[in-house]
């Protein structure tokens, strides 16, 4: 094997770190032999050849970029199926790969067969009976059929209620007829719809015997299994290219009247019988199970695209050099300057953060799926509530904290080459898809003002609200991290309580529920955001202290520095919230800000092993500026001249336009 000469000042940084890095990679898998079959598979995949891209993917045109994603997908489907373990269970396979990032070596944009893994078989599980489970999900998991999940329309993505795809049952012939009766009815963003699919789950108002049963999920063949032709009575496209995610094929889909059997209701919840009697289940919001599901992975999801983002720009930030620090001294290495510092390592901790609660979110998930299966309902508000806030915030901050890895890159952050932007592509869509994140919130703060009336009537509080009840003052400023997440919670509970005291005086004044409601719903979505940060603060601080007290004392420290970090971070962003509902001084915030400022520079030196600790390869990071051995600027040129512009040393469009511009003959 070659030898890798890396940039002596990284080696520098990795010689002063002060833990063992793999003892961190084997604890952010959860074990070394999680590291050990993560990279194997990383291995195996990485080995076939043709899963590697010739020509950069940002020079193809947007179909060959279509067509080279489609060629990648088939050949990664295959070498991971190869490599499943048929013991584990979907839940196990999950929670054992959810520090996965191989598709990222595959595709700079995700992969075009996502939505089929992510929620078109995911669907059939949570809203099949035992009869379609079986049928569909073996074609569906052989990849005999590949689908996606429609449910979107050009008019409406966050009502659902408001879906204008009708699936009206005709009991003649025991079938649906599935209609978009307008042009705002066309299904519009599933992904893999355009090209890539031949069935999808559809979501459509449900009519039968006249009557409006509500939104209901079928199954659907759009495209002939041989020919892929869409069938009769089917309008498929693609929707034209986006800000990122262009090689997902996202698709539009119209439906005149088209005839399924009823069977392709997907019928574990509500049923439509062969005379058309409609039977609802327990609850109608388990139709959304889906969305849940995915609000879910997307927590984890976001916790690995930071960490890519925030492993380039610190090595990055290692490597280059500028400017001056001491007039006498060389140029710093600019990860020396303390705004870089304080730009970075908060994305370092957030990953972390997330990595942490996303695990917590996940094991939560599947404690409540067991028990809606066994027809306990209890916790599936609570559920539906934790997964909106958490994919909330987990989105929002990894577009902030990515955004500023890109931009704490100076101008080679802006090249693509550095794949920064197009981590940013993948990150900032999560705050639209899987529900808006305002409307999300919205959900939070009803569930949280539901919570408040209950705590009113002396009730019980699920786990996660039973910090409302909390009616003591916090007396003291003690600045401990356990005493400012307890300071989180009084301002999350100060927020709620005023929200909901103007929500009520916006009632008395003579408004409708409806309306102030929307009076009062930016501090509604405040009290919300900030209910989210004390659980991820609290989420993290608990469950490092759990899972880490058998580490080694130097990982320890590093570990701990992180989570105080992230909570003084977030206590100095929110200081106005904090001064307002807790004793906070003037003394205290000066404290605060030089605890932050000295965690930043003992961080310093670990900086670089945090983020090797992430243990992504640099054909995941697909980065000139991340790779590991540090040769940057080497890099970008080489990366430079793969431009096709640099295949010829002048352009034709020299002679055919500017000569004669210049010489005035055009
Ligand atoms: C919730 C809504 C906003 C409102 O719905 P309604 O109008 O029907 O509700 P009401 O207001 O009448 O009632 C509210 C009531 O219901 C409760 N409720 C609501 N939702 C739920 C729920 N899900 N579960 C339980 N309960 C629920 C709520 O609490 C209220 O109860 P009370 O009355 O008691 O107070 C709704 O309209 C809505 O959800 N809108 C959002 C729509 C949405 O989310 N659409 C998503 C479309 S699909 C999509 O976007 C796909 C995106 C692409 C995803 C790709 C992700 C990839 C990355 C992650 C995975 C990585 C894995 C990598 C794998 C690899 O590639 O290798
Ligand atoms: C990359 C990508 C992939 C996607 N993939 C899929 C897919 O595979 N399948 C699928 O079905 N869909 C998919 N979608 C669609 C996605 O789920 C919707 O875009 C999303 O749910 C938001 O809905 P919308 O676009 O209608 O936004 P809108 O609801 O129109 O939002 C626009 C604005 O209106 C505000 N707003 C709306 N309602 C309210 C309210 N009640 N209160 C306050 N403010 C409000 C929002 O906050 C936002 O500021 C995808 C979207 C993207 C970007």
């Amino acid at each position: 094997m070659a030898k890798i000469t890396v940039n002596k000042d990284l080696a520098s940084e990795r010689a002063k770190c002060e833990f063992n890095v793999e003892e961190l990679t084997n604890y952010l898998d959860g074990g070394r032999e999680n590291t050990a079959r993560r990279r194997r598979m990383e291995d195996k995949v990485l080995s076939v050849k043709e899963l590697r891209d010739e020509i950069p993917e940002e020079y193809l045109s947007h179909k060959e970029k279509y067509e080279n994603a489609i060629r990648k997908a088939v050949l990664f489907y295959k070498v991971q199926k190869s490599l499943d373990d048929p013991n584990q269970s979907d839940h196990e396979r999950i929670r054992n790969s959810y520090r996965s990032t191989i598709t990222s070596a595959i595709f700079k944009d995700n992969s075009p067969l996502t939505l089929h893994i992510v929620m078109f078989i995911p669907a059939i599980i949570g809203q099949g009976n035992d009869e379609q489970r079986e049928y569909w999900l073996k074609r569906a998991k052989n990849m005999e059929i590949i689908g996606t999940y429609a449910q979107t329309e050009l008019g409406h993505g966050t009502f659902l209620r408001g879906l204008e795809t009708t699936a009206t049952y005709d009991p003649a012939t025991e079938e649906f007829v599935l209609h978009s009766p307008t042009l705002t009815a066309y299904k519009w963003w599933p992904g893999g719809l355009a090209h890539t699919a031949n069935y999808c789950v559809v979501m459509a108002i449900l009519y039968t015997k006249s009557k409006n049963c509500g939104i209901q999920p079928f199954i659907v063949q759009i495209r002939d299994e041989e020919t892929h032709m869409p069938l009769p009575g089917i309008k498929l496209g693609e929707i034209g290219a986006k800000l990122g995610y262009n090689t997902v094929n996202n698709g539009f889909l119209g439906f005149d009247n088209h005839r399924i059997p009823r069977d392709r209701m997907l019928m574990r919840n509500a049923q439509v019988s062969k005379d058309g009697t409609f039977t609802a289940g327990a609850n109608s919001k388990l139709t959304y199970g889906t969305m849940v599901y995915v609000r879910v992975l997307i927590v984890n999801n976001m916790a690995n695209l930071l960490a890519k983002a925030v492993t380039i720009a610190i090595r990055y930030s290692a490597v280059r050099r500028q400017s001056k620090l001491k007039p006498e001294d060389p140029e710093p290495q600019i990860l020396d300057y303390v705004t870089q510092q304080h730009k970075l390592f908060i994305g370092i901790a957030t990953s972390h953060a997330y990595s942490r609660t996303a695990l917590w979110l996940w094991d939560h998930y599947a404690k409540v799926t067991s028990e809606l299966n066994a027809g306990k309902l209890d916790n599936l508000p609570e559920l539906h509530s934790l997964a909106c806030c958490l994919k909330v915030l987990s989105s929002v901050d990894a577009a902030v904290f990515v955004e500023r890895s890109r931009l704490a890159c100076g101008g080679h952050g802006y090249m693509l080459s550095s794949n920064l932007p197009q981590t940013y592509g993948l990150v900032t869509p999560a705050s639209t898809f899987e529900g808006e994140n305002t409307v999300l919130l919205l959900q939070v703060a009803r569930s949280l003002v539901k919570a408040w009336q209950q705590m009113l009537n002396g009730r019980q509080l699920a786990p996660s609200m039973a910090y409302l009840a909390d009616q003591k003052q916090l007396d003291r400023w003690d600045g401990s991290v356990n005493g400012i997440i307890r300071a989180f919670q009084k301002v999350a509970r100060g927020k709620l309580a005023f929200s909901v005291a103007n929500f009520e005086k916006y009632q008395k004044m003579g408004l409708s529920r409806e309306d102030a409601w929307n009076k009062a719903s930016v501090q509604l979505t405040a009290a919300a955001e900030s209910h989210g940060r004390a659980i991820v603060v609290q989420v993290f601080k608990t469950e490092t202290d759990r899972i880490a007290s058998s580490l080694s004392p130097p990982l320890r420290k590093a570990l701990d520095q992180l989570v105080e970090l992230f909570t003084l971070y977030w206590a100095l962003e929110r200081l106005g919230d904090l001064l307002l509902y807790s004793p906070l001084s003037e003394v205290d915030v000066r404290d605060m800000q030089a605890r932050y400022e000295e965690l930043l520079e003992k961080i310093r030196p670990n900086a670089v092993g945090l983020v090797d600790g992430f243990d992504i390869r640099d054909e995941i990071l697909n980065s000139a500026l991340g790779a590991y051995d540090g040769r940057v600027y080497e890099r970008l040129m080489e990366e430079a001249l793969k431009s096709p512009l640099n295949a010829e040393p002048v352009n034709s469009s020299f002679h055919k336009y500017l000569k004669p511009f210049m010489q005035g003959k055009l």
